[in-house]
């Protein structure tokens, strides 16, 4: 059995590990820190794991996680760069549901993050969790960077059409939506339910945090320079996220040939599912589980290819995502404890 620790264990990310990981057939939860419910048995605080989680949790300076063969951060940014050297001394692996280790220029993240790098030593050794264009790195990985809800759908959305250099990278836009929990479980104006209810609106218009990271990342698959406009919406739902990807083609190709391109990428990836051409794709129908899923569209058969993309932001955006690493990272089936269906309705 994997020994597992999960420090931030009363977020949405980690209560989000905490239910995958609870059925997981090869997981011994081992530790679940949280800072302000010391001693609170986690299913006193979430009485969906009851019966199934009998831990505590616990303060993060009582635990000794070294005695973990993993531990998923699901903190602040800032929170894992200052423990990773110490557990991965120890032998432990590390996944990272923040930011700290997904940018590779240090300058990049200091100045988008506003912070100063504590472990800049480990950045080159993190591999960037996003498997279907990762796997073989994140195999042999010690050190996780898990990428953000928002640019894991940016980029299964555009690598195909990057790779196979149909579309112009210069000019790639994308129009992106979430729901209320990927701002976390924390008390603040703009997500009170008074606030974000009945209510739509963009933020973070003139510069996301996440536009360098998939800028970077989408570059590794273009010769262009690649060029982004990301819009980030608040849509009053709480989980969920509908991204939808705009890019100018450049060079002939049919609609089948298009269709074809994607479910040849993604035909051997079992959490990307290529709707038929035309569909339309719902976050309701990826609410709990570990899928992301997409469809094209090609507005009156001229040069812009649309791509919508669907997932859930805490699942495929976040935990789901990280648990389908730690499978690859201890040898195990990719989809182990992932399978579940989505909540239908
Ligand atoms: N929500 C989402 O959809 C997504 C979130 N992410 C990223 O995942 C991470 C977690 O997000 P989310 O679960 O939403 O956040 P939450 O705000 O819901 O939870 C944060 C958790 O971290 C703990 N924590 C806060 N500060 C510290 C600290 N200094 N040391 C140790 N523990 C701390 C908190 O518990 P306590 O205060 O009790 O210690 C809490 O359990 C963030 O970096 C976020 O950007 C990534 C993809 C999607
Ligand atoms: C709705 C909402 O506020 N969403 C968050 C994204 C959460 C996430 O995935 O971001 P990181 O892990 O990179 O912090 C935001 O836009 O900041």
């Amino acid at each position: 059995m994997i020994k597992v620790g999960i420090v931030g264990g009363t977020g949405y990310t980690g209560v989000e590990l905490l239910r995958l990981l609870a059925v997981h057939p090869q997981v011994q939860l081992t530790a679940i820190t949280s800072r302000k419910e010391d001693g609170l048995p986690v299913a006193d605080m979430y009485p969906s794991l009851r019966g199934h989680v009998n831990l505590a949790f616990s303060a993060p300076d009582k635990v000794d996680l070294t005695q973990c063969d993993v531990v998923f951060f699901a903190t602040p940014h800032g929170v894992a760069m200052a423990q990773a050297p110490v557990l991965l001394k120890a032998g432990v692996k590390v996944i990272d549901l923040a930011a700290d280790f997904r940018i590779k220029d240090l300058a990049v993240f200091e100045k988008t993050y506003k912070i100063p790098h504590t472990a800049p030593q480990l950045i080159d050794e993190a591999v960037y969790g996003l498997p279907e264009l990762n796997r073989d790195d994140i195999k042999g990985a010690n050190l996780i960077a898990n990428p953000g809800c928002y640019p894991t759908t940016m980029q299964l959305g555009f690598v195909p059409l990057l790779k196979a250099g149909l579309v112009d990278a210069g000019n790639l836009i994308a129009d992106c939506k979430s729901g209320v929990s990927g701002a976390g479980r924390k008390a603040e104006i703009g997500i009170l339910f008074s606030e974000s209810s009945d209510n739509f609106k963009a933020y973070g218009v003139s510069g996301h945090r996440h536009t360098p990271e998939t800028v970077a990342q989408l570059q590794r698959f273009s010769k262009d320079k690649v060029n982004l406009i990301f819009t980030p919406h608040l849509v009053p739902m709480i989980r969920g996220m509908h991204s939808t990807l705009y890019a100018r083609l450049t060079k002939e190709i049919s609609n089948e040939e298009l269709q074809k391109l994607f479910e040849d990428a993604y035909q051997d990836q079992p959490f990307v599912d290529v709707m038929p051409w035309g569909s339309h794709p719902e976050t309701r129908s990826t609410r709990g589980a570990n899928v992301l899923r997409l469809a094209l569209h090609r507005p009156d058969n001229g040069n812009t290819v649309i791509v919508l993309v669907a997932q859930d932001n805490l699942v495929k955006g976040a935990s789901g995502q990280a648990v389908q690493c730690m499978n690859l990272m201890f040898g195990l089936e990719e989809g182990t404890g992932l399978n579940n269906i989505a909540l239908l309705p």
